[in-house]
């Protein structure tokens, strides 16, 4: 299988460049970079990269359609609205890491301040939550955000089983800085992320349409979230907390249960029961694992809900993805080791 990748000068992309690399179907990636006009080397763009000397080539889509059977794009939301209708329209499948395809035209308008793909073509794209949404067939797959994926794994058992009041659902979700990509801005520059918490982008965060969406896909009647993202002095890793209301009823015994079935065939979540667990103990895999604790007190079930951001937020979900797209077993590519100590 013959694959290309887009925006490997980017956190994502690289990441997802070494789990290509990795991958026994991928027998070659062509990389393909908007700033070139002619072939160059790898590791003279990403020193990092120093034994690579795989050709870069400039960015065509008809090269990628003619000498591939897969697209990757890890590239910034604005990049595909502008081009999916190039590969929808040929019928070729893209995995797309961005937010360009995740929304209709006025929520991505709304929510990203861009000028959306053409509706057309949105629908086309596939919303890819691989726990839950097989990608299939030629597809263009819109990739799921970071928080998105931590924020819906950890609700699904509670909102699929009706198990919490859906007018009490509160997120409370922390990143480390590489969520942001490799731009510096203010908020990530060194001196004002380290020894510090910055809450960001109060109730305007672009996830919250994406996972409202899925929300409603499993329970028409869930109409907002209370969100909330802090950005964290680390590099990897999210944690998202949540609290909710549970029903008149529900204990922590159908809590344990409905969180143990649902996960219980998915390779890459685990589900801990009360361990609540933390960041450190993803980082470096495709996991999400999650803990759930339920307080009669005050009748509020809290889930812990920990990725890695380039891999299960990203990269690794793209893989997971990738296996649905070309029948490959669920976890081809995808063995990695935590990040020790
Ligand atoms: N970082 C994360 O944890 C996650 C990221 N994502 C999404 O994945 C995508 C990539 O994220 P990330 O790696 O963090 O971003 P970065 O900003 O680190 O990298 C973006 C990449 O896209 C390239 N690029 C920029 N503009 C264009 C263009 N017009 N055409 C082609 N390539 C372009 C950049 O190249 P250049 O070197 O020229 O700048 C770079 O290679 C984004 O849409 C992001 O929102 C999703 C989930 C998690
Ligand atoms: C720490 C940090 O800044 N994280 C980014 C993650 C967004 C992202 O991954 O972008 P998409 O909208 O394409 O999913 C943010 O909060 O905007």
């Amino acid at each position: 299988m013959e694959v290309a990748l887009v925006g490997i000068t980017g956190y994502a992309g690289m990441v997802l460049y070494q789990l290509l690399q990795n991958h026994p179907n991928v027998t070659k990636i062509h990389i393909y970079d908007h700033n070139l006009n002619e072939p160059t080397e790898l590791n003279t763009i990403l020193p990092i990269f120093h034994d690579d000397h795989t050709e870069v080539l400039p960015y065509e889509d008809s090269d990628i359609v003619n000498d591939n059977q897969v697209a990757f794009f890890a590239t910034p939301a604005g990049v595909t609205s502008k081009i999916a209708s190039d590969y929808i329209e040929a019928n070729f499948p893209v995995i797309d890491l961005s937010g360009d395809m995740r929304l209709n035209q006025s929520d991505y308008e709304h929510w990203y301040h861009k000028p959306a793909a053409s509706q057309r073509d949105l629908d086309q794209a596939q919303y890819g939550l691989a726990e839950f949404e097989l990608a299939s067939g030629h597809s263009y797959i819109a990739n799921p955000g970071c928080y998105a994926t931590a924020t819906l794994l950890g609700l699904a058992p509670l909102i699929q089983q009706h198990l919490i009041e859906l007018n009490s659902i509160i997120v409370d979700a922390k990143s480390g800085t590489s969520g942001a990509g490799k731009a510096l801005s203010p908020l990530t520059h060194f001196t004002q992320v380290n020894d510090n918490l910055q809450i960001y982008k109060p109730n305007t965060h672009q996830h919250i349409p994406e996972i409202v969406n899925e929300l409603q896909s499993w329970d028409i009647n869930v109409s907002a979230i209370q969100f909330m993202t802090t950005l964290i002095p680390i590099t990897r890793g999210i944690m998202a907390t949540i609290y909710a209301k549970a029903k008149p009823g529900v204990d922590g015994i159908m809590i344990d249960k409905a969180f143990s079935q649902t996960y219980n065939d998915k390779p890459f979540v685990h589900f801990l029961g009360e361990a609540l667990p933390d960041i450190k103990q993803v980082v470096g895999t495709n996991n999400c694992d999650i803990g759930a604790i339920y307080n009669p007190a005050t009748n509020t079930v809290t889930i812990d809900s920990v990725i890695d951001n380039l891999l299960k937020g990203a990269a690794g979900q793209a893989i997971q993805n990738f296996n649905q797209l070309f029948d490959y077993p669920e976890s081809s590519g995808l063995n990695l080791q935590t990040f020790l100590p």
